[in-house]
């Protein structure tokens, strides 16, 4: 009688709940159970059921404290293994050997990026950089011949205009410190609108406002990346921080409509996406371009990328048919007439991915190189002669064949990429099973991270990788290294699609800056406080000094004679 007392409705409840929870935990570890057999066999911190090792992220403050806590596992790991952690249910794997690298980036199968690329969606809906499956590849298809060389020509002069124009307006810093990432990052965003969207700067008010809100957004995503609670929508939509996101929204996607806009305007006004490269001058430069083609295999320059690597952005030029001769933007246009091949709202979320992706980065990139400069003069000094030996005292703007020469500052501008990768931590999600050279098995459904910068510093692969070292660039060098030891623009069928759009542009606005200027810092490299809200940069502030190098900046190039 006392029993039946007691059995009220709640004690009824957690007498059958709790079997029912205990009963979906052994399905769900039995359904799960090669995951976890094969992560036993990783090496790893040791896990707890249920949480794993979540209790070290307790104190997490940034993505770098995950990083660390990560890595610092690894440290008494050869060098060559994997490393696994358990996040909850959630199985990490991080790889340093670029063997193992390449078995993840150079699949065709292992493709699909990570969970945690979700908390961009509301930003780039699906566009290139997280779509995945049919919809990834026909746009792939599409969109890689808008950055082949043969049409990154015919950005040439919006390269040089721009270069020149920021090196006009920092002018008002000569002679003090100030932080030039908000210079590079405005300028990078406007070359953006006037190269691959091709619509007027001036028209579409100023870039800065979109960096600014970039760079607001990416300090909100960063934050969800680590205060794990604000990963559901349905409590992150609670926070004050939905409203900031919807604003900051408001003005990135407020600028790719009116870009879209005012593009479609020209297109039916009959101003059709011009052929980035005309038949007469194509008629010549095909000659030229099979010696660049030449000149750089036999140079080893490669455009940022380790020899051997071939992606398809190095189709050979008659892969490529008229049409794709346009560039980005034209060619989205051009494909949405009929509506089967791109819908007004692809257009708009692949805009959206271009525009982050082609200007946080390269205006990071960009920023640690003349920071670079700064403390190193030395090396500075070689940039500058290898630059005066092209120009000389000339005040014409740089030319393809140019870039071809700046082999030294190209070697300085990767050896900057490889010690300060922007993009310094990519991850995808394993749908199959993919074993390793050593002959582990990640097994499918765990997330593999590939720290760039940490496989960039391994000192098994470049002695004493702490050291700003540009002849690691050597040609001989870089072929005596694993071709995927260097993947700033990451490698295989998902590398970076503006690769050679960024080495081009890069060379061609670092080398007008030094033609202007001699770049001095007094922050020295350890006490740079480094942050990582999505894209690698310093979070005290790129801070340099400017020390003009001619008595006068000229206003504008005179042309080439
Ligand atoms: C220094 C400059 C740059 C660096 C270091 C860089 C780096 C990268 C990396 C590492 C990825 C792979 C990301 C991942 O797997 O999560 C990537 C992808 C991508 N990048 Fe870049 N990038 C740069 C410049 C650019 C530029 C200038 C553009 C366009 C104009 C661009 C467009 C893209 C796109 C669309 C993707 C996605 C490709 C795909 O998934 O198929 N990037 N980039």
């Amino acid at each position: 009688m006392a029993a039946v007392d007691v059995m009220t409705p709640s004690v009824v409840f957690w007498y059958l709940f709790m079997p029912a929870v205990l009963l979906w935990y052994a399905y769900f570890r039995y359904s799960r159970r090669r995951m976890y057999e094969l992560g036993d066999k990783i090496p790893g911190p040791k896990s707890y059921p249920i949480i794993g090792s979540a209790h070290e992220l307790v104190h997490v403050r940034s993505a770098q404290d995950v990083y660390k806590i990560f890595w610092q596992h690894a440290k008494d790991l050869p060098w060559d293994t994997p490393l696994k952690i358990w996040i909850g249910p959630l199985l990490y794997v991080g790889l340093q050997d670029p063997r193992d690298v390449e078995v993840i980036l150079g699949s065709n199968v292992h493709l699909e990026k990570s969970d945690e690329y979700r908390l961009f969606r509301p930003w780039f809906g699906k566009g290139l950089l997280i779509s995945s499956g049919e919809h990834w590849r026909s746009h792939r298809k599409l969109i890689a011949p808008t950055f082949h060389l043969n049409v990154l020509k015919s950005f040439i002069e919006q390269f040089n205009h721009n270069s020149l124009e920021v090196v006009n307006k920092m002018r008002r810093e000569a002679g003090r410190e100030f932080d030039v990432h908000d210079y590079m990052s405005q300028t990078t965003v406007e070359i953006l609108l006037e190269t691959a969207m091709g619509v007027s700067k001036r028209e579409q008010k100023s870039g800065y406002e979109y960096a600014m809100a970039v760079m607001k957004m990416c300090d909100i995503l960063h934050m969800r990346h680590t205060r794990f609670w604000l990963y559901p929508e349905t409590i992150f939509r609670l926070t004050k921080y939905f409203g900031e996101q919807k604003r900051l929204l408001g003005i990135i996607h407020g600028l790719t409509k009116r870009v879209i806009k005012s593009k479609k305007e020209g297109f039916y006004k009959g101003l059709r996406g011009t052929l980035a490269v005309n038949s007469d001058i194509k008629m010549s430069e095909n000659a030229t371009d099979a010696a660049t083609d030449a000149a750089t295999e036999d140079t080893g320059m490669s455009y940022g990328q380790s020899s051997m690597l071939k992606d398809d952005l190095d189709l050979d030029d008659n892969d490529v048919g008229e049409k794709k001769r346009l560039a980005f933007l034209d060619l989205l246009i051009e494909s949405s007439q009929d509506g089967v091949v791109l819908t007004d709202r692809d257009i708009k979320e692949e805009v959206d991915t271009i525009m982050f992706e082609g200007h946080d980065t390269t205006a990071a990139g960009s920023s640690f190189f003349l920071c670079m400069m700064g403390l190193h003069q030395d090396i500075q000094d070689r940039v500058c002669e290898e630059i005066d030996e092209i120009f000389g005292d000339s005040d014409r703007p740089a030319t393809f064949q140019d870039t071809l020469e700046m082999k030294y500052l190209e070697r300085c501008l990767m050896e900057t990429l490889r010690m300060y990768p922007p993009v310094p931590v990519i991850a995808r999600t394993l749908r199959e099973e993919a074993t390793l050279p050593a002959g582990y098995i990640i097994p499918a459904g765990c997330t593999v991270t590939i720290p760039i910068m940490k496989v960039h510093r391994n000192p098994h692969i470049y002695p004493n990788p702490e050291v700003f070292n540009p002849d690691n660039f050597l040609p001989e060098a870089a072929a005596s290294r694993h071709y995927y030891s260097f993947i700033p623009f990451s490698a295989g069928p998902r590398s970076c699609v503006g690769r050679k759009y960024a080495m081009l542009k890069l060379k061609i606005l670092l080398s007008t800056i030094l033609r202007n200027y001699r770049v001095h810092t007094t922050v020295p490299e350890e006490d740079w406080q480094m942050t990582a809200d999505i894209i690698l940069k310093r979070a005290d502030g790129f801070r340099i000094s400017l020390e003009p190098r001619k008595s006068k900046v000229p206003r504008r190039w005179k042309s080439a004679a």
